[in-house]
């Protein structure tokens, strides 16, 4: 039976809901949001959506027990506008909201494994993990998995060929110190210093076009969602089908003692073996770099906990 918990039902949550309804990937889907009311709201329309489907997935809202036996929990709570202010606008608030999901799992004794949406995402990944008590291969977060999208794809716009035939990854933070490694990407298993199907790559050229696939969405609808919900599909199937996935996720990388973007493979565990490709030297210390940045935001989440405890 394919358990699944969604915390969290605004536009990410939700949008995932949708999306594993559709997919008819789930048998058991369980939702939580801190509003009731929308919680009901997206029971019902998701019921009517799989009524027309002829699937008959059993959702189920507001019942912290029912996670206790899900196989994957999906944290998607926050605040997405605050993200339009300052870049620590919603660490705060998802600090409290982190302390109070990661209550609820412990209590709960929920033991699956889990993915972390929220942002700042790395940071917040580890804080779950650390409040949750959860193993750290247990617990992962998206991180750089939109970032590695755009890039593929800004490649593949420079070579006239389809992201399908681009791979590599970005590395570092999600939103903040991103690491777009170069190095590990490769067109059909050639790499970018090649003419490729007559073209060569400017990269800074590509890094531009990566980053404005971020800022279209953004600017347009102050939010994203559908990538964002893909990408936690195709790690709830490289889990659940035990695949060994590469994949760029915020997952506890022990070379830098924190949570951090880095490829990574994904089976039935949550997190496997790290991929250890050979990176620029350059390149490498941007992912310190990255590390260090999200160090610093795991110290001031545990610093606004302390805060609040006073
Ligand atoms: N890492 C990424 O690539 C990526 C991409 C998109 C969004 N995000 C992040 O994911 C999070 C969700 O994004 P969104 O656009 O869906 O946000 P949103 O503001 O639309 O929705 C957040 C939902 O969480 C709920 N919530 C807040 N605190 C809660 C709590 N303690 N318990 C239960 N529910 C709670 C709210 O009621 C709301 O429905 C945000 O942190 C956002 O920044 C990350």
């Amino acid at each position: 039976m394919r358990s699944i918990g969604i915390i969290g039902l605004g536009h990410v949550g939700r949008q995932l809901a949708t999306q594993l309804v559709t997919g008819r990937q789930v048998d058991r889907l369980t939702l939580i949001d801190q509003d009731d009311d929308l919680a009901l709201a997206i029971q019902t329309d998701l019921t009517d959506l799989a009524g027309i489907q002829n699937t008959y997935p059993e959702i189920i809202i507001q019942d912290w027990a029912a996670l206790a036996n899900s196989e994957i929990v999906v944290t998607a709570f926050g605040k997405s506008k605050l993200q339009t202010q300052t870049t620590d606008a919603e660490l705060t608030f998802n600090q409290q909201a982190a302390c109070q999901v990661a209550d609820q799992l412990k209590s709960q004794q929920f033991a699956g494994i889990l993915i972390n949406v929220a942002d700042p995402n790395e940071a917040v990944t580890a804080y779950l993990q650390e409040k949750a008590a959860l193993p750290p291969k247990h617990v992962l977060g998206v991180g750089t998995s939109l970032e590695t999208i755009h890039m593929r794809r800004a490649v593949a716009h420079a070579v006239q060929l389809s992201p399908a035939n681009v791979s590599g990854f970005v590395y570092g933070q999600h939103n903040g110190q991103q690491v777009f490694a170069w190095s590990t990407v490769k067109v059909n298993g050639q790499s970018l210093d090649q003419s490729l199907n007559g073209h060569h790559v400017d990269l800074n050229q590509a890094k531009v076009r990566a980053d404005m696939n971020n800022w279209y969405t953004l600017h347009g609808m102050h939010y994203n969602a559908a990538g964002i919900a893909g990408v936690v599909v195709q790690i709830i199937q490289a889990i659940l089908e035990n695949q060994n996935l590469a994949l760029p996720l915020a997952i506890y990388q022990p070379q830098y003692n924190t949570y951090v973007s880095f490829p990574t493979l994904i089976n039935r565990q949550g997190q496997g073996n790290l991929l250890l490709l050979k990176l620029y030297p350059v390149e490498e210390n941007a992912v310190k770099v990255a590390a260090t940045a999200v160090q610093s935001q795991l110290a001031s989440l545990r610093k606004l906990e302390g805060e609040h405890d006073d």
